[in-house]
């Protein structure tokens, strides 16, 4: 596909922080490809991938060349890597040492954007920040796009903030949470906001409760030291579930802008109900996973992976119920549910509607299934919908039985490759549009809740409810959702 010359796809310097770490040889730089192959790129953008080690421009190219061709799903096609690896350029610098930064202004392009990508530990975003501004290379339409987590707790997420604050306005800077760049949670706002089937019936009088599941196969990858310090709390409940929830929960946005949709979610995080340590027991669930199977194969638990401690209270597992205290949600839990070496990799939203009012079936049916909308992050990407429908026939009683509307993408759509969330956020940064990442309001309440657990949990003294890996987590989860004379969706 040919180099886009669209007017609105600025010529950008992409200035790749950590440009030879994990997420930016897994993640960045193969969404970057795809942006070219798709044509998404100016003709003049560039990649400038800075790291601390001296490397020549040879070597540079030969390490991005690997990354590509090790996590690219598709075969490569030659004439767009080419045109790629024309677009590469590598710095060596120390990223807080500001003289390290004194040739990097001969690199850059004075026409294009600078977008900067922080793939680093944030305790250095501030650092890098300074860096920049000493060398005058901040200019009014510069970006910066920020990994997450931001900070452990509110506290030094403030600290975090604070430190690019001085550096960046708010416009100019790009929180990732790379939910919010999947196809099919961009769908979700599509879904609730251009049928309205659902706008009119997405409240408590229609619907009964909501799951979101984010059930993850891989266990810690290698990274024990940053997620023993996490937990599944800090690394997936604080950012993509509750960004989920909100995106499920929000009230109708004025319009797509960016700070349109924010507001509306960030009014769903104000009014999550505090859990404390007066309702902590009731409310969550924590497990640590030990060894178990996975199709089949023996793996190991949390506290024999590679580089672990022989002790850890920390979480791999977290099932909730959240009340939303607003007057849409009043009395409908939402229940989230996150766990790593859970059976399967698998992530949904269902939305389960209440019997309807009156049963005409009593004969038959003591009570009618419920109405269900399930929408399937990931993988099998779609919708579905569960609903009773007459089995066809003369039979004197009427038989009914649940079936499925079932929009399954792949089937739906199959001409269309699902891009990387990367891919999506990258352009979305490049094009200027902040619709799709975390304002600074949002990651604050999100974690004052989040805090209030954490903490509540931390005076519990409690160690995690232990769960063989391959399983759906304790058995204190099903527990939780039982009381409520509800179940989880397996
Ligand atoms: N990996 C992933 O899948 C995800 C990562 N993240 C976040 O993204 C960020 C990067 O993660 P990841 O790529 O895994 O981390 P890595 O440790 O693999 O990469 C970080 C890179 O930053 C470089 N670096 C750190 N300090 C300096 C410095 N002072 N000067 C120059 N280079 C420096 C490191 O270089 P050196 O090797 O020389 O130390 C390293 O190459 C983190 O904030 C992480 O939490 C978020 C979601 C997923
Ligand atoms: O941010 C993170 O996300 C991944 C899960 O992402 P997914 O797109 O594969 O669902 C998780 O494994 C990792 O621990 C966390 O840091």
């Amino acid at each position: 596909m040919a180099v886009n010359k669209d007017s609105s796809v600025k010529s950008c310097d992409f200035v790749l922080f950590g440009t030879m770490g994990d997420l930016a040889r897994r993640k960045l730089l193969p969404a970057m490809y795809q942006l070219d192959r798709a044509g998404l790129l100016h003709e003049d953008t560039r990649i400038v991938g800075i790291a601390r080690s001296e490397m020549s421009q040879e070597d540079y190219v030969g390490a991005v060349q690997k990354a590509l061709n090790t996590f690219v799903k598709e075969t490569l096609d030659q004439t767009v890597a080419e045109r790629f690896i024309k677009r590469l350029c590598y710095y060596a610098t120390d990223f807080t040492d500001p003289a390290g930064f004194k040739g990097l202004q001969k690199i850059l392009n004075p026409n294009s954007v600078m977008v900067n990508y922080f793939a680093t530990p944030p305790s250095i975003y501030g650092a890098i920040g300074n860096c920049l501004k000493e060398n005058g290379l901040i200019k009014a339409d510069t970006r910066v796009v920020l990994e997450k987590p931001i900070g452990n707790d509110l506290e030094s997420s403030k600290v975090i903030n604070n430190q690019v604050a001085e550096y960046f306005a708010e416009k100019q800077i790009y929180r990732i949470d790379h939910y919010l760049g999947k196809e099919t949670v961009q769908n979700l706002v599509a879904l609730r906001f251009a049928n309205s089937l659902f706008s009119s019936k997405w409240d408590n009088r229609t619907i009964d409760h909501v799951q979101i599941t984010v059930a993850e196969e891989v266990g810690i990858e290698g990274r024990w030291g940053y997620f023993d310090e996490a937990g599944q709390m800090r690394d997936m409940i604080q950012n993509h579930l509750l960004q989920v929830l909100s995106l499920v929960a929000m009230d109708p946005p004025v319009n797509l802008d960016a700070d349109s949709i924010r507001d509306e979610k960030v009014k769903v995080l104000k009014s999550l109900r505090p859990i404390d340590q007066t309702n902590i027991y009731e409310n969550t669930v924590r497990g640590q996973y030990t060894a178990g199977f996975l199709k089949g194969e023996s793996v190991p638990g949390y506290l024999e992976e590679e580089g672990a401690k022989t002790d850890s209270n920390c979480e791999t597992f977290v099932a909730m119920r959240v009340d939303i205290d607003n007057w849409r949600w009043a009395g409908v839990p939402f229940y989230l549910r996150s766990g790593k070496r859970m059976p399967t990799k698998h992530s949904e939203i269902v939305v389960h509607f209440k019997n309807p009012p009156h049963n005409l079936y009593k004969d038959l049916y003591r009570d009618l299934p419920a109405n269900k909308l399930t929408i399937r992050l990931q993988p099998h990407e779609g919708v579905e919908i569960q609903m009773m429908n007459k089995v066809p026939g003369l039979d004197s009683t009427t038989r009914l039985q649940t079936t499925k509307l079932d929009l399954s993408f792949s089937d739906t759509f199959k001409n269309e490759r699902i891009a990387d969330a990367y891919e999506r956020l990258l352009l979305e940064c490049m094009l200027g549009n902040q619709a799709l990442f975390v304002r600074r309001d949002e990651v604050e309440q999100a974690w004052t809740w989040c805090d209030s657990i954490l903490n509540a949990w931390e005076a519990s003294n409690e160690p995690p409810k232990n769960y063989p890996a391959g399983s759906w987590g304790p058995v204190a989860s099903v527990a939780m959702i039982t009381r409520d004379n509800r179940a989880w969706e397996e």
